[in-house]
């Protein structure tokens, strides 16, 4: 089930004409704190298999799951309320204190976690970073659905945003979207599996240039192909 937003959190990364001083924000930030501690309580890892996974997710997970033992890649775990991997960048510099007061941030939950079980975004995302790539393991559920039958092209997007943003996480740590560019080829069946294979191919300073394909199981299929940009937030920048 799709949960509401209040407009508060609507606001929550558009903060960059309202920072604080890092002295201030130390201070106030202490309200925000607390509220993710308390989220810790609730510290269920998403990006685990549960019984909506198709035979076919099952399968590939396992098979990265190999790939982690001898530690060339990694599976990043995935919380529904609180990012634990990376994030305290943007805790610090980019949450505006005034934002958890009330209700604020007790409803946050990642987007891509909003949905019931086989519903929205199933996904795993497993990291090469030696190789600085990705591979973003996704399953789009029926609420996903654009065209009939089809999965909607914002959900796509989504998915490859959020794998471009773990893998430009490799190198960067705190980053944001500036530019996607997608080329939809094929339409995607609704519920049916893609892999998302997402690299760095230029870091020019704080600019991570990154692309991916989406393809089918069996890889025959070429669903979609992208690139992005991504900036390395500075905090000096950030703080003034
Ligand atoms: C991704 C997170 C990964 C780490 C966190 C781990 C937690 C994991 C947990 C859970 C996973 C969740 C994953 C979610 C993924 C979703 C990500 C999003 O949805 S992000 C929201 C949408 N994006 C925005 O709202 C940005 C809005 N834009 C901005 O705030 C700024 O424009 C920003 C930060 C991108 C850059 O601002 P400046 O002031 O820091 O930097 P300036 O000086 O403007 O640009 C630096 C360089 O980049 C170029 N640049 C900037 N934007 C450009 C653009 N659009 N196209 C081309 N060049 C651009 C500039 O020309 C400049 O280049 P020259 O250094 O001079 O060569």
């Amino acid at each position: 089930m799709l949960r509401s937003c209040t407009a508060g959190l609507r606001s929550l990364w558009a903060l960059r004409g309202r920072r604080e001083g890092a002295a201030r924000l130390s201070a106030d930030l202490q309200p925000a704190r607390r509220l993710f501690s308390t989220e810790k309580a609730v510290h269920k890892d998403w990006a685990l298999p549960n019984p909506s996974w198709s035979k076919d997710l099952k399968l590939l997970f396992d098979q990265f799951m190999k790939k982690c033992e001898d530690g060339s890649w990694e599976r990043l775990p995935s919380c529904k309320h609180t990012c634990t991997y990376k994030s305290e960048d943007f805790k610090t510099y980019f949450l505006d204190p005034q934002l958890v007061e009330g209700e604020g941030l007790s409803q946050a939950q990642l987007f891509t976690r909003g949905f019931e079980d086989g519903l929205g975004f199933e996904y795993v995302i497993f990291n090469n970073n030696d190789e600085k790539r990705t591979v973003c393991l996704f399953q789009g559920g029926p609420y996903l659905q654009g065209i009939p039958g089809f999965l909607h092209g914002g959900a796509i997007a989504t998915m490859i945003d959020v794998a471009f943003g773990s893998c430009a996480a490799i190198s960067g740590g705190a980053v944001m979207t500036a530019n996607l560019n997608i080329n939809f080829k094929r339409p995607v069946p609704l519920c049916s599996v893609l892999v998302i294979h997402s690299q760095l191919d230029k870091l020019e300073g704080r600019k991570l240039f990154v692309s991916c394909n989406v393809r089918s199981v069996d890889e025959k299929t070429l669903y979609s192909e992208a690139t992005g940009l991504f900036i390395k937030l500075d905090p000096k920048k950030s703080s003034t």
